[in-house]
């Protein structure tokens, strides 16, 4: 789709280690829905959703967390953090038919944003392969 070649596009051409929007984001200084936050996480639903309930789970600070692809074992507390995240959204969400989480790594991941984030869609029968 129009969208994937944007993402891949986008990623191609990212400056994977600068800024994101989600630092903005983070710093509320633009609006975001947010449905779940603690001192290391800040769950906020999706501009562009993809499912009835499309919520971003994200680490507060990014310490090099680009992408998956660049975990650490510095990292593994703050991933478990995240997952667990996920099931508290999951939760909030009603999510109790099932949920689908996706990570997106890199230009053929069709990563647009370069700050780790978890994609939670729910609330429609997911299918699969996602393709
Ligand atoms: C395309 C999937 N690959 C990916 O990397 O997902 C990044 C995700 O971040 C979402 N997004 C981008 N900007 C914003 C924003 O300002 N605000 C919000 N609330 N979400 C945003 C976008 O819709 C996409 O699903």
């Amino acid at each position: 789709t129009n969208e994937e070649a944007a993402a891949k596009a986008a990623a191609a051409t990212a400056d994977t280690e600068g800024p994101t929007i989600f630092d903005k984001i983070i710093a509320k200084e633009i609006p975001s829905s947010i449905v779940y936050e603690d001192d290391k996480v800040l769950a906020f639903r999706d501009i562009n959703p993809q499912a009835p309930v499309h919520v971003l789970v994200i680490p507060k600070v990014r310490d090099g967390l680009t992408g998956l692809s660049k975990a650490e074992p510095r990292h593994v507390e703050i991933l478990g953090q995240l997952l667990c995240a996920v099931k508290v959204v999951a939760e909030k969400e009603g999510l109790a038919n099932g949920y689908r989480v996706v990570i997106n790594n890199g230009p053929e991941g069709c990563q647009s944003v370069y700050h780790l984030h978890l994609h939670v869609l729910g609330g429609r029968q997911m299918k699969w392969p996602a393709g």
